[in-house]
């Protein structure tokens, strides 16, 4: 695993864009993971930029959707299809056509979860996985003491976890549905490279214990020290509580310009 602690979440967009951008000019119908809340806003933002300079053509790329709650309409401001919609497809000018993701108002929600996980496989596997991570550990929506190769399934959310996405309901917690679909943390490590991006003081605790603490069920994130090409990338305050980070600094330091992430 490769730990990448930068300046300031802009900082951690633009090298997290310019890696998407590596990838996508060499496989420019890479299918790219992406995950909804605050964290990624700044890599969607210079990955745009870098589309509106003629930096890069995305017109290919194909986009999947890491997680969906259930029951809220698809049309549903706050379905993670329509803040995808809005947050990446938009802005880089791609269609519905170009977007994979599980239905979850659908009545036969086991059996989105099934098919989502067949569509994944079909479009040849996720290249580039985007992840936030929850304050309690959780990528996707994978609470804490999820299976560690678990599949794309219903979870129930943690209390935590609808008060701390209450913000995006009006900050009523009532508001936020109880269950979700999600990638599992096994479909999650399928994905050729898995990147996790993390600002913030409030996720440096869960930082600490997924690239430093055991592999444990307790912490999902933890589970992407399994994965051959994993890339942890943080802000200072994220990577406040990491024992090792003048270790991690020095290595990033010292790596050839080439490597990028
Ligand atoms: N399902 C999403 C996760 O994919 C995301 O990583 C997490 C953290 O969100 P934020 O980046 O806003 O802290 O929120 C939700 O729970």
């Amino acid at each position: 695993m490769e730990v990448v602690i930068v300046p300031d979440a802009k900082a951690g967009g633009e090298l997290v864009a310019e890696a998407m951008v590596r990838l996508l000019r060499r496989k420019p119908d890479a299918l790219l993971g992406v995950a909804t809340g605050s964290t990624p806003l700044p890599v969607y933002e210079a990955l745009a930029a870098r589309v509106r300079s003629g930096a890069v053509d995305v017109s290919e790329a194909r986009i999947a959707q890491l997680d969906e709650y259930v029951g809220l309409p698809v049309d549903h401001p706050e379905s993670y299809r329509s803040v995808l919609r809005r947050e990446v497809l938009d802005p880089l000018g791609l269609g519905a056509d170009a977007f994979l993701g599980p239905d979850g108002s659908d009545e036969d929600v086991v059996g989105a979860c099934a098919s989502y996980e067949k569509a994944l496989a079909a479009a040849g596997g996720v290249d580039f996985q985007l992840l936030g991570i929850g304050t309690d550990g959780h990528i996707g929506f994978n609470e804490p003491c999820s299976s560690l190769s678990s599949r794309t399934r219903i979870k129930t959310l943690t209390e935590q976890t609808r008060a701390d996405n209450a913000r995006f309901f009006d900050g009523d917690v009532e508001q936020v549905p109880h269950h979700v679909i999600t990638q599992g943390v096994g479909t999650i490590l399928e994905a050729r490279h898995v990147v996790l991006l993390a600002t913030g003081a409030s996720k440096a605790e869960a930082v600490a214990a997924s690239v430093e603490g055991p592999l444990a069920a307790v912490c999902p994130a933890s589970a992407l020290q399994l994965h051959p090409h994993a890339t942890v990338v943080v802000d200072e305050a994220a990577a406040s509580k990491l024992a090792y980070a003048g270790y991690f600094r020095y290595s990033f330091a010292h790596k050839p310009d080439w490597q990028g992430i």
